[in-house]
C-alpha cells in the first residue's frame, strides 16, 4: 500500500509511524514546494540515496566525538573523496544540485570551499572584467586555486569605510601596495582563509595620490601554488575554536608592502589607469554585491537550518512519551501537551515562510543582476539592499530562537550533542553577524523607510515603491474574519504607524537643535523596530503569495493550516502596537488567540509529515534524536558508549588526582 508520507518503513518505531499514517498530503509532493521543483527534490533523495553507497562519503566517526583539527582533517577528506564522484553524483551545472550534495556530506560545520563557493567565486563574477574572467575564473572554477572573502578586520567589520587595509597605487611600477599599517588593520575572520585558501579577494581602501577612494575590491595571491607556503609579505594563520564552524580555517592575514599588478584591482565596474587616473563605478556601492548575494540567499538557508532542528524535535517529540492526559493508563507522546504544539508548530510555518521567501529574493537579486549586466541598469540596488538588510536580520534572529526552543523541546536530550541541535544552532546564529551585523543592518532598512516616510510628508507618496506603498495608505478599521488579506491590512496599519512615529521622533530631536546623527541614535531602537515590523509584513506577504499559488489541494491545505498559524501567531505578538491606540480591540486579540489555538489542533496530525517534507536524511540531519526510523533510546547508549572517555573504565586522570585526594580523605 502506498503512504502519503513517503518515509514510512517496516521496523520503524511504532509511534512515529502510526503519526505519518495521519498524513494528509503526500510528502513527496510537498517537498517540490519547498524545493521549488519536481525534479530538485527528486534530485535530492536521489543524490542522498547515491552518498549512502560510498562508504568513504560517511563521517568517519560522530562529529562531536573529534577534536578542531580532526575536524578541519575530516572536511578535507571527504572533499577529496567528493572531488572523484562529482560527476557520477551531481550535474556539475546545476547549483541546486551541487549544494544539496554539499550540505549532505559536508555538514555544516565547515570544509576548505566553503567561501570558495559562496563568496569569491561570486565576487570574481559580479567584480572581475572580461580578461580578468579570463585569467582567474576558469581556475576558480576547476579549484586549480582556493579563495576566499577577506574583508572584515580585527578592528573594523562593521563600518566599511574605515577598513585600514590600504593598497597604494604606484603608477612607476603599475602596481598596488597592500598593508597593514597596525594591528587592527589584520584581517580576522574571513572563512577558510587561515589554512585551505591560496587567494582571496581582498577588500582594501584605495588610495592614488595620497587620496583616498574607499573600499575596493582586489584578488591577491596569498601562497605559493606548489609548497602552499605563505608567500614573502604575507602573515596568514587559523583564528582559534569558535562557538561552531570548527571544521572551518577561519583565518587571520596582514599584508607587509606585498605588491600586486594594477590588473588584480577587480575592474568591471571601476578601474585605475596606468598613470593613476580613477574611473568611477555606476553606482557607489556596486562593490557590495559579493554581500548582498548571500543576503539574499540567507532567508532560504536559514529557513533549512530551522527545518533541520525541528525536524529533529518533532520526530523525537513523537517518540518521546512522558505524563498522561486523559487516560491515566497511558503515558502520552509530548508532542500532545499544548505547550510542546505552542513551542514548536509556530516554528515550522516560519521555517516554511522564509524559505518561500527566500525564493522570491532570489529572484529579485537575479534581476538586479540582469538589470546591471545588460543595460547597466543599477536602480534597483537601493531597494534590494534595504530589503536584503532586513530580511537578514529578521530571518536569523527568529531562526535562532526558533532552533533554541526546539533543543528544549528535547528535554535533557536536547542538551546532548547526540540531538545535534546546538551544531545546527551555532551555525545559524553565526547569521545574526556575518554578512552584517543585525542591529547595524536593520538601521540601513530605517534609512530607506524614514526617507520613503519623508516622501509622503512632503507629497511625492507616488514616488514610493511598491513594498513600501502602504506608509501612505489611509487607515481603514479591519475586520479580521475576511481572512489573511485582513490581517496584512492590519499589519500594514502596525508597520506604518511605527515608521511614522520613528521618523516623527527622529524628526523632532534635529527640530531641536540635535544633529542628524545623534538625533538617529537616540531613535535606533525605535527604528530598528519600524525595520523589524516591516520586514515581518513582507515574509508574511510572501508567505501568502506561494499559498496561494499551489495547484495540488491536500499540500495547499495542509499549507493553509501553517498560514494561518503563522498570522495569528506573528500578529498576536505584535498586537499591543494596535492596542495602545486602540486600533485593535480585546475582542479581536481574543479572536486571534482563539484562531491560533484552533490552528495548531489542526496541524497536529500533519506535525510530522510537515517536517518529513523537509526529506532531510539521517546523514545530513546528523542526529540520534532525529533518526527518521524514531529509535531514538538504543542508539543513544550506543552514542554515549562510543564516546572517547569510556575507552577504559579507569581514566588516569582519575588514577593520577582522584584517587590520591580520596585517599588523603580517608586518612
Ligand atoms: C549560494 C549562496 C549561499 C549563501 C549562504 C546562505 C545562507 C547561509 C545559510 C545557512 C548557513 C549554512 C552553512 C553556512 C556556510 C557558510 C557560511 C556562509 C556565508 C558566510 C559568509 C560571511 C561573509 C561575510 O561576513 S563578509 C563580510 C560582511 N560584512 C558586512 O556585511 C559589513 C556590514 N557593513 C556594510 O555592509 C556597510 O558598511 C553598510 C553598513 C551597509 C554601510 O555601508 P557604507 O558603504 O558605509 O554606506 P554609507 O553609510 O556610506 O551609506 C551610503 C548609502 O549607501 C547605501 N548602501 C550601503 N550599502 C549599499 C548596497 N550594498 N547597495 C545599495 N546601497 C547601499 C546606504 O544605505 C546609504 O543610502 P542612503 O544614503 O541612506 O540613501
Ligand atoms: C561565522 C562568521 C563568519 C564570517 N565570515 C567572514 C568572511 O568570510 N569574510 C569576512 O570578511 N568577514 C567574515 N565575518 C566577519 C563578519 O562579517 C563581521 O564580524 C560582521 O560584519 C560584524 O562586524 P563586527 O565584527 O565589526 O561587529 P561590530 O560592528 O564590532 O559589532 C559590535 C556591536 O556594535 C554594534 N554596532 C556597530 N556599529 C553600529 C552602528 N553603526 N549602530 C549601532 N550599533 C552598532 C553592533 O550592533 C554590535 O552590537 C564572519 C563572521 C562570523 C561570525
Amino acid at each position: 500500500m502506498a503512504f502519503l508520507n513517503k518515509e514510512i518503513r517496516d521496523g520503524d518505531n511504532q509511534d512515529l509511524t502510526e503519526e505519518r499514517r495521519t498524513a494528509t498530503f503526500d510528502t513527496d509532493k510537498m517537498a517540490e514546494v519547498i524545493y521549488g521543483s519536481e525534479k530538485l527534490a527528486r534530485r535530492r533523495r536521489e543524490i542522498s540515496h547515491a552518498v549512502s553507497r560510498i562508504p568513504e562519503l560517511a563521517d568517519s566517526r560522530p562529529l562531536p566525538f573529534l577534536d578542531r583539527f580532526e575536524k578541519v582533517t575530516e572536511g578535507t577528506r571527504k572533499l577529496s573523496v567528493l572531488d572523484r564522484h562529482l560527476a557520477e553524483l551531481i550535474d556539475v551545472n546545476d547549483n541546486g544540485e551541487a549544494l544539496h550534495l554539499y550540505h549532505e556530506v559536508m555538514g555544516m560545520e565547515g570544509h576548505p570551499l566553503a567561501l570558495h563557493e559562496v563568496m569569491f567565486v561570486p565576487a570574481l563574477i559580479g567584480q572581475a572584467s572580461d580578461e580578468q574572467y579570463e585569467k582567474w575564473l576558469g581556475r576558480a572554477k576547476r579549484r586549480e586555486i582556493i579563495g576566499c572573502y577577506a574583508q572584515t578586520e580585527l578592528g573594523h567589520g562593521s563600518n566599511l569605510r574605515k577598513l585600514e587595509t590600504t593598497a597604494t597605487y604606484t603608477p612607476s611600477t603599475q602596481e598596488f601596495i597592500l598593508h597593514t599599517p597596525t594591528i587592527t588593520a589584520l584581517k580576522w575572520w574571513p572563512g577558510a582563509l587561515g589554512k585551505s585558501s591560496n587567494y582571496a579577494v581582498v577588500v582594501a581602501d584605495l588610495i592614488i595620490k595620497d587620496k583616498s577612494y574607499g573600499p575596493h575590491p582586489f584578488i591577491v595571491q596569498l601562497r605559493d601554488e606548489k609548497t602552499h607556503q605563505p608567500l614573502p609579505g604575507i602573515t596568514v594563520g587559523d583564528i582559534g575554536p569558535k562557538m561552531a564552524f570548527n571544521g572551518g580555517d577561519n583565518g587571520y592575514l596582514g599584508f607587509d608592502n606585498f605588491r600586486i599588478p594594477r590588473e588584480n584591482l577587480l575592474n568591471r565596474h571601476s578601474r585605475v589607469e596606468a598613470d593613476g587616473t580613477y574611473v568611477r563605478p555606476p553606482h557607489a556601492k556596486i562593490g557590495h554585491s559579493a554581500m548582498i548575494r548571500v543576503r539574499s540567499h540567507m532567508a532560504t538557508g536559514q529557513g533549512w537550518l530551522l527545518g533541520h532542528a525541528l525536524t529533529i524535535a518533532i520526530r523525537y517529540s513523537a517518540v518521546r512519551i512522558q505524563g498522561f492526559l486523559e487516560d491515566k493508563s497511558h503515558e502520552v507522546k509530548v508532542l500532545d501537551y499544548q505547550t510542546q504544539q505552542h513551542r514548536l508548530f509556530p516554528a515550522i510555518a516560519r521555517a516554511y515562510a522564509f524559505i518561500f521567501c527566500g525564493f522570491e529574493t532570489i529572484r529579485l537579486y537575479d534581476q538586479l543582476i540582469l538589470d546591471m549586466n545588460s543595460n547597466g541598469n543599477t536602480s534597483g540596488m537601493a531597494d534590494l539592499h534595504a530589503l536584503t538588510s532586513g530580511l537578514k536580520s529578521v530571518v536569523t534572529h527568529f531562526v535562532g530562537q526558533g532552533i533554541e526552543q526546539a533543543r528544549m523541546a528535547c528535554g535533557g536530550h536536547g542538551y546532548s550533542m547526540a540531538s545535534y541541535i546546538s551544531e545546527i544552532y551555532g551555525v545559524a546564529i553565526g547569521g545574526c553577524t556575518y554578512e552584517g551585523e543585525n542591529m547595524v543592518m536593520l538601521l540601513q532598512l530605517a534609512r530607506y523607510l524614514v526617507k520613503s516616510v519623508e516622501l509622503v510628508k512632503s507629497g511625492k507618496a507616488n514616488q514610493l515603491g511598491p513594498m513600501v506603498a502602504y506608509l501612505a495608505v489611509a487607515d481603514h478599521k479591519v475586520n479580521l474574519a475576511t481572512g489573511p488579506d485582513s490581517y496584512v491590512k492590519m499589519f500594514q496599519y502596525i508597520s506604518k504607524r511605527q515608521s511614522w512615529k520613528a521618523t516623527e521622533k527622529f524628526l523632532k530631536f534635529m527640530e531641536n537643535g540635535d544633529s542628524r546623527d545623534v538625533a538617529w541614535n537616540k531613535t535606533a531602537v525605535e527604528l530598528t523596530r519600524a525595520s523589524r515590523l516591516h520586514t515581518r509584513l513582507y515574509i508574511m506577504e510572501t508567505f501568502i503569495r506561494r499559498v496561494e499559488s499551489v495547484t495540488d489541494i491536500p499540500v495547499k491545505s495542509a499549507l493553509t493550516d501553517l498560514l494561518n498559524l503563522h498570522l495569528n501567531y506573528e500578529l498576536l505578538d505584535v498586537a499591543s502596537y494596535a492596542l495602545e491606540d486602540g486600533f485593535m480591540s480585546s475582542n479581536q486579540m481574543d479572536f486571534i488567540k482563539n484562531q491560533l489555538y484552533s490552528s495548531l489542533e489542526k496541524i497536529r496530525p500533519n506535525a510530522v509529515s510537515l517536517v518529513d517534507s523537509f526529506q532531510f536524511s539521517d546523514m545530513q540531519l546528523r542526529s540520534v534524536l532525529g533518526r527518521r526510523d524514531g529509535h531514538v533510546y538504543q542508539n543513544l547508549f550506543d552514542w554515549a558508549k562510543s564516546s572517547p572517555l569510556n575507552k577504559t573504565d579507569v581514566l588516569p586522570s582519575v588514577t593520577q588526582y582522584l584517587k590520591p585526594m580520596m585517599e588523603k580523605a580517608k586518612l
